[in-house]
């Protein structure tokens, strides 16, 4: 704490300067106000940039971005970030595809993310480009192929459900308790995630609703990775790091625990794959450990990787998706008639076609996307097809929360929560169609190759819990009437302080 209070006074001496230089330029800007005083493209100064700005919005920076996209004309513009570094941030979909697609080796993680995020992740798919990242991809890809799948949806996520989420929402619906649902969701994906990562069960979502050591050492990684991944001077975590001081201590503890859990499970896997002859386990360590991988830090940053995409990013689209959906009882009724039309345990096909819901999911995810931000760095100079330069090195964000809500891409009634705009409805049959939107355009999983692996995967666990849930329950939040939960990210979105709500067994009236 003493330490920390010692480099923030000396970064405070470090800035005197460039306040001094603010100072003056604020002082001539005021008596010479520039034309573009108007414009919401935050003023930039020598040396410090928009640091003013940055550190105004450092709480609300996916929104904050997103207003000043808003305002552009090709809906990018250049953050000057201090120390001559720059950020573009896009929610045009021709630079979007430009960067994901047609210029895919330009835009990469980069070696800026790779350092950033390497203690916590490092050589696992997240964090690498090129041969090692192409053969994690495609190694990984038989985990999500149709059996792989529908095994997923009737083993582990029904398992998950009927076992463990549907007896604790029993629980707090006769004991009219209120429960935090986002952290019941990111338990609940958590355990999802490692069953199908190592095949271990963490067994994270339990009415006790336990601190499961790996699971918290996890959360504080994460919460941590972010932190390091946004800083307005990325030197000070390096000098903390060095230093082993203050939050990166605590980072560097966590990472300790994350991976010598995950390092026991791989060699317990390891023993359990030398004694049997043929493959029983279907989870993702036994498939890269039979290929022929025995090294273990390679293996454990792969599982890592995984376990980091799959844990948060369908609880945080559920979570936003229970919210919208408590507001719009008109959505709430047409998918509890979609989940009616299925049997009481719908199985995988069922699942499958629940078109209404899907539509549900994806119009709450355009609001609310798990990843609302995402970054490449370009390998070299370039042109985005909006004329925007690109100097090598450059960080360009592609910005799917902005995509969402930006009037140019969704229209005049872009605000209103309306899951037909992704449906058509035959006449003849009264049967709905879904109508995909470019991925471009709606670049919630990515796009392009390194389009989300676990979409499909996603979108199945989703609808299982939707129908799982909603047939029996009305979940029903505990906010004053007309406030909005608020929008935070960390790697990916969450709603800031959770999720209150009371669960309530459906009858006839509640419908
Ligand atoms: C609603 C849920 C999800 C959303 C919105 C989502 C979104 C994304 C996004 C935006 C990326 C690109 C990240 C980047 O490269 O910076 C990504 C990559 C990835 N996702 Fe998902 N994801 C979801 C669920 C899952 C699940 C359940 C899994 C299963 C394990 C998964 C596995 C992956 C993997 C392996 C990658 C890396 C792909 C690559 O780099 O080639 N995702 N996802």
């Amino acid at each position: 704490m003493m330490i920390d209070l010692e480099l923030s006074t000396s970064l405070l001496f470090c800035l005197i300067p460039f306040l001094f230089l603010f100072f003056i330029k604020t002082t001539l800007t005021n008596v010479f106000p520039s034309s573009k005083s108007t414009s919401k493209i935050p003023k930039s100064y020598p040396i410090i940039g928009s640091y003013f700005s940055i550190l105004a919005n450092k709480d609300r920076r996916i929104q904050w971005t997103c207003d000043v996209i808003q305002n552009t004309s090709n809906l990018t513009f250049t953050l000057n970030r201090p120390f001559g570094f720059r950020q573009i941030f896009t929610a045009n979909p021709s630079n979007v595809q430009h960067m994901l697609k047609t210029q895919f080796h330009i835009y990469q993680k980069g070696n800026v993310l790779k350092t950033t995020m390497a203690d916590f992740l490092g050589d696992g798919i997240f964090n690498v480009d090129g041969d090692i990242w192409k053969y994690q991809r495609q190694v990984a890809s038989h985990e999500f192929n149709t059996k792989s799948l529908r095994n997923f949806v009737e083993t582990v996520v029904d398992t998950e459900l009927n076992e463990r989420l549907i007896p604790i929402l029993a629980t707090a619906a006769a004991k009219k308790t209120v429960v935090d649902f986002q952290d019941i969701l990111q338990r609940f994906a958590f355990d999802n995630i490692c069953k199908i990562a190592f095949g271990y069960d963490p067994a994270y979502l339990l009415p006790s609703l336990p601190q499961a050591k790996f699971a918290v050492a996890f959360e504080e990684a994460v919460r941590l990775s972010s932190e390091r991944v946004n800083a307005i001077f990325p030197f000070l975590w390096k000098i903390k790091r060095k230093l082993n001081i203050g939050s990166e201590k605590k980072f560097g503890a966590a990472v300790d625990e994350v991976r010598q859990f995950a390092k026991e499970l791989v060699k317990e896997k390891q023993r359990e794959l030398k004694e049997k002859t043929s493959l029983e386990s279907v989870d993702l360590l036994s498939r890269f450990l039979s290929t022929g991988h025995s090294d273990e830090n390679f293996v454990t940053d792969i599982v890592i990787s995984f376990i980091l995409a799959g844990r948060d990013t369908t609880s945080a689209a559920l979570t936003w998706f229970f919210w919208l959906i408590s507001g719009h009882p008109e959505v709430e009724s047409q998918i509890l008639k979609e989940i009616k039309a299925k049997s009481e345990c719908p199985v995988y096909d069922e699942v499958k076609d629940m078109i209404y819901t899907h539509a549900s999911l994806c119009e709450s995810m355009r609001f609310y996307p798990p990843v609302p931000i995402d970054s490449k760095a370009a390998a070299e100079d370039n042109i985005l097809p909006d004329g925007t330069f690109v100097k090598k090195g450059t960080r360009v964000s592609y910005h799917p929360y902005a995509m969402g809500r930006v009037e140019k891409l969704r229209g005049k009634d872009w605000a209103e929560f309306r899951p037909e705009r992704w449906l058509d409805k035959d006449d003849v049959s009264d049967n709905w169609t879904f109508v995909a939107m470019d991925t471009y355009t709606y670049p919630v999983f990515q796009a392009g190759p390194r389009i989300c692996l676990g979409k499909e995967m996603a979108f199945l666990q989703m609808k299982r819990v939707v129908a799982g849930v909603l047939r029996r329950f009305k979940v029903v939040p505990v906010v004053e009437k007309g406030v909005e939960p608020v929008f935070v990210s960390y790697l990916t979105a969450k709603m800031k302080g959770g999720f209150p709500v009371t669960i309530e067994e459906r009858n006839s009236t509640n419908l």
